[in-house]
């Protein structure tokens, strides 16, 4: 299992590459275990708390996670994906999950299943440009990525730095391609030595 974070980093971009080259892979991503916006609640400021892990199905993001871990060749069936034939033998396969978001070090149950973690980082000024292009539901009202997202950003990865070791930080300003050849190489070597040890 593998993993990405940190808002309009490029984690979507991607993972999304990331799966089209690898056999047997498939995405979770958290975006979609968002609560209903009737569920979350709001600051003294009157932003919504969408930064936070309450405001997210963490129950069912995992439950999810355990069904791939269960039953991998299943769980792709389910989604019209393979599973693909890569060694002729069937019981040496090696099946990969991508769990992307940009809270799921701080979520100890999933964070212990990861075997590579990465971390794509930004700086402010391109991470608010990025964000300003983007249209989630509800939208962001104005003032929301000074007053809540990169607030509760400091606020997750100092959290996150506290708890979790062993992530591998990328330069989110470089080219999708160098990023995605970069990940593709240390992920591909983490397949072999998971091979080899099974
Ligand atoms: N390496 C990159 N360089 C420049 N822009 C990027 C890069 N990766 C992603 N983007 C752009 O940034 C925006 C957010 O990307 P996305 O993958 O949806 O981020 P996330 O899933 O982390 O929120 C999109 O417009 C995407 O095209
Ligand atoms: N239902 C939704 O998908 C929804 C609603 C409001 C805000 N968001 C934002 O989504 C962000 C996380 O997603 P990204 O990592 O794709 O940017 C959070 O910063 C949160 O503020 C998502």
């Amino acid at each position: 299992m593998f993993s990405f974070r940190m808002t309009n980093g490029g984690k979507s971009t991607l993972s999304r590459s990331l799966h089209q080259q690898i056999p047997n892979s498939c995405i979770i991503a958290q975006d979609s275990y968002f609560k209903d916006d009737s569920a979350v609640p709001e600051d003294s400021n009157g932003f919504k708390q969408y930064d936070i892990l309450d405001a997210l199905h963490m129950d069912t993001m995992m439950s999810d996670v355990d069904s791939w871990r269960r039953d991998p060749e299943t769980f792709l069936r389910q989604r019209g994906l393979g599973p693909e034939r890569t060694t002729p033998s069937a019981d040496r396969e090696v099946f990969v999950l991508i769990v992307e978001g940009f809270l799921i070090f701080n979520y100890r149950p999933l964070n212990e299943l990861f075997d590579k973690r990465y971390f794509i980082q930004i700086p402010y000024d391109v991470c608010k440009r990025r964000r300003s292009s983007r249209v989630y539901t509800p939208p962001d009202p104005p003032g929301y990525f000074e007053g809540h997202v990169w607030p509760m950003y400091l606020k997750n990865r100092q959290e996150m730095e506290s708890i979790v070791s062993g992530i591998v930080f990328l330069d989110g300003l470089k080219p999708k391609e160098e990023l995605l050849a970069a990940v593709c190489k240390d992920v591909c070597q983490e397949i072999e030595r998971l091979r080899e040890k099974d």
